[in-house]
């Protein structure tokens, strides 16, 4: 428990709760792994980042943990595309860890930007979507080669870093209960969510499971994919963030752990008002008081 930065309010909160521990997931070209793991220690966890080699070496390690968390960065640079390489990794060699943390009824997955990227290419966070109920018999997968969904390039073409406006739809996503807004820093190149069909896209939207949304200021959401610089990439439905059916394996695209103070806000210098907090910290804390 890290107290030397915690403000009186967060002090209650880390004395009177249970604390989950958190494994935050290290691979060559993680750079959010610190703040992450500090972000989980504000709000009253335990954080420790592993890296990759470790649990191939020992996958019973992740025994020890409640929350696995991927952060964001350039894992493997980036190589034939973003979390490819990582995910492929982590299918091969950490089955177990992630139905340790995926399958168990309690514990949570959080995937951050870059995090959200492999979570995406494991599939976890569309599974059960675009199956087709064959007669008589099990479902099976509408087509195995095109997975429901993905993440591309941004319409673009480039890299874009910036902050920006963020609604939460009615959702079983953990990690976002209490939150209706938020206002977050994004940094990505392959950050375009798009959906095999529209069948898909109307199956995660009917289950909450397009939990997060790019939004103008007030909130609002206008129109299915709204314009540039609103909605950063030009994804399927304005989103920014998805969950799988129980709300508890979450993968977002925005960088919460950039915005868990009041001073990193972009204007905080101009405002009458100070918050006790950043907007991302809530996350945090909602991760936190799930296992209270
Ligand atoms: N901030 C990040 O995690 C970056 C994600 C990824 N490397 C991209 O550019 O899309």
């Amino acid at each position: 428990m890290r107290i030397g930065f915690c403000s009186p309010s967060c002090l209650k909160s880390c004395f009177s709760m249970p604390q989950p521990r958190v494994l935050v997931l290290r691979a060559p070209g993680t750079n959010c792994d610190v703040e992450t793991a500090h972000a989980f220690e504000l709000a009253g966890a335990v954080a420790e980042r592993v890296h990759v080699g470790r649990l191939m070496e020992n996958a019973a390690l992740a025994s020890r943990y409640q929350i696995l968390c991927l952060p964001g960065g350039f894992s493997y640079g980036d190589d034939i595309a973003a979390g490819r390489i990582l995910a492929t990794r982590m299918r091969r060699h950490l089955g177990d860890l992630m139905h340790h943390f995926v399958d168990s009824g309690d514990n949570l997955v959080l995937g951050i930007c870059n995090g959200m990227q492999v979570l995406m290419r494991l599939g976890v966070l569309t599974s059960g979507v675009g199956q087709l109920q064959t007669a008589g018999g099990p479902a099976e997968s509408a087509d195995d080669s095109v997975p429901p969904a993905t993440l591309t390039w941004n319409n673009h073409g480039r890299f874009e870093d910036r902050w920006v406006n963020l609604a939460v739809d009615k959702t079983p996503c953990v990690f976002l209960r209490d939150i209706e807004q938020m206002y977050l820093p994004m940094a990505h190149a392959e950050g375009k969510f798009i959906a095999r069909d529209a069948e898909v896209l109307e199956e995660l939207r009917s289950a909450g499971r397009l939990a997060l949304r790019y939004c103008e200021p007030s909130g609002e959401i206008q129109s299915e994919t709204l314009p540039f610089p609103i909605n950063p990439n030009g994804g399927d439905a304005n989103v920014a963030g998805v969950c799988d059916a129980s709300g508890r394996v979450f993968g977002l695209m925005p960088h919460p752990e950039r915005h868990i103070d009041a001073t990193q806000h972009p204007f905080w210098t101009r405002r009458k008002e100070q918050p006790e907090h950043g907007e991302g910290l809530q996350m945090f804390r909602n991760a936190v008081e799930w296992f209270a």
